[in-house]
């Protein structure tokens, strides 16, 4: 087949589907750019012209997570046919090839929980957790792709995630604990334009994949969370438009970054997290319906978290909760409390 051929055909979920155990890395040059295909889901875009920019977008973390892999699925398709243009550096990432397969968030082990070195603790069972030699090679692809770049170039990382049940504010952003860096406006806005109106700040170091790019890099990465899980072929695309729109215009360079403070004026909602629930014993449970949406609302007093040493009682009118799960194994998150900073 020759590369005219190949891109014509090209459809990235099913070369993962046929490639789940790697391959080989192979280039390709086009009229604007170098695309190499790195390893199984890990596609990188050289532009030929000059610039500054390095996008990462990943997708397919949880394997369960379809739309955004349709979406990075169907912009790979249009750059390697000119139907998009490349103006940036760009990694493309599809996070967990075999959860993707059997449309499962995770197979032994939540890879979005082995970010930032965390894999390293687990490397004596690489054998039994195929998650740990994944997000290996994932932060590899990472490193290499933003140490390509110079102090004076943009980075940033878009994970892209959808969340397991609905949410009273359906898109919203999980924002990495900076260290000592600020918030950048720009992020608040880009998100907005992505439809996301509501931004969720996380107040501590983590193993998520955001995380591990922000601390390590200085970019400027984002969890979002762009509606509520589907199975392949039953998302709405329309209900991703502003996000597919806006990620497209970052790849060709059309998007305008604005560092002002206009998502305040436009009433984006800001969030920080009260408090991590953590799975302590095989007794902990948390009180909410399988169905309550995240951002749902407690009164002071109610027993959120039930267990025997660590209970967790609300302790303000209003505190609110997110990704509420009861099915996680000991030490791990088994929600977020947060609340409204106004
Ligand atoms: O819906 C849920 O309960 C989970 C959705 C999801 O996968 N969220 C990410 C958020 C990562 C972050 O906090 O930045 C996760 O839990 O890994
Ligand atoms: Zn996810």
């Amino acid at each position: 087949m020759n590369t005219s051929e190949f891109c014509k055909s090209f459809n990235l979920l099913d070369f993962v589907r046929e490639h789940l155990e790697g391959h080989q890395p192979f280039s390709m040059s086009l009229e604007d750019f170098v695309v190499t295909f790195h390893d199984v889901g890990i596609i990188e875009f050289k532009p030929k012209k000059e610039s500054q920019q390095y996008l990462a977008l990943s997708a397919g973390v949880h394997g369960n997570e379809t739309a955004p892999m349709e979406i990075v699925s169907d912009m790979v398709h249009d750059l390697l046919n000119g139907a998009l243009d490349l103006r940036c550096h760009l990694l493309i990432l599809i996070g967990h090839p075999q959860a993707m397969l059997k449309q499962e968030r995770f197979l032994d082990f939540n890879l979005n929980r082995m970010f930032n070195g965390e894999w390293k603790k687990y490397w004596d069972k690489r054998d039994e957790i195929c998650e740990v030699e994944r997000a290996k090679r994932l932060e590899q692809a990472v490193n290499d792709f933003f140490s390509q770049s110079s102090a004076n170039d943009t980075r940033s990382h878009y994970d892209l995630h959808t969340a397991i049940r609905a949410s009273k504010y359906q898109k919203f952003a999980i924002y990495p604990y900076l260290d000592s860096r600020e918030h950048n406006p720009g992020v608040f806005n880009l998100m907005q334009d992505c439809g996301v109106n509501t931004v969720l700040l996380f107040h501590k170091p983590s193993t998520v994949f955001s995380y591990h790019s922000s601390h390590n890099f200085k970019a400027d990465s984002i969890t979002v969370e762009l509606g509520k899980v589907k199975p392949f072929g039953q998302n709405n695309r329309d209900d991703f438009a502003d996000a597919e729109k806006t990620l497209r215009q970052l790849v060709d360079s059309t998007y305008n970054y604005d560092h002002s403070s206009r998502y305040k004026a436009n009433g984006q909602r800001v969030f920080k997290v009260k408090r991590e629930l953590l799975r302590v014993s095989d007794d902990s449970h948390l009180n909410v319906d399988d169905d309550l949406a995240n951002f749902s609302s407690f009164d002071k007093g109610f027993e959120l978290l039930s267990d025997p040493e660590e209970p967790y009682i609300v302790e303000n009118d209003g505190e609110a909760i997110v990704f509420p799960n009861n099915n996680v194994p000991i030490g791990q998150r088994m929600a977020l409390v947060v609340e409204e900073v106004q």
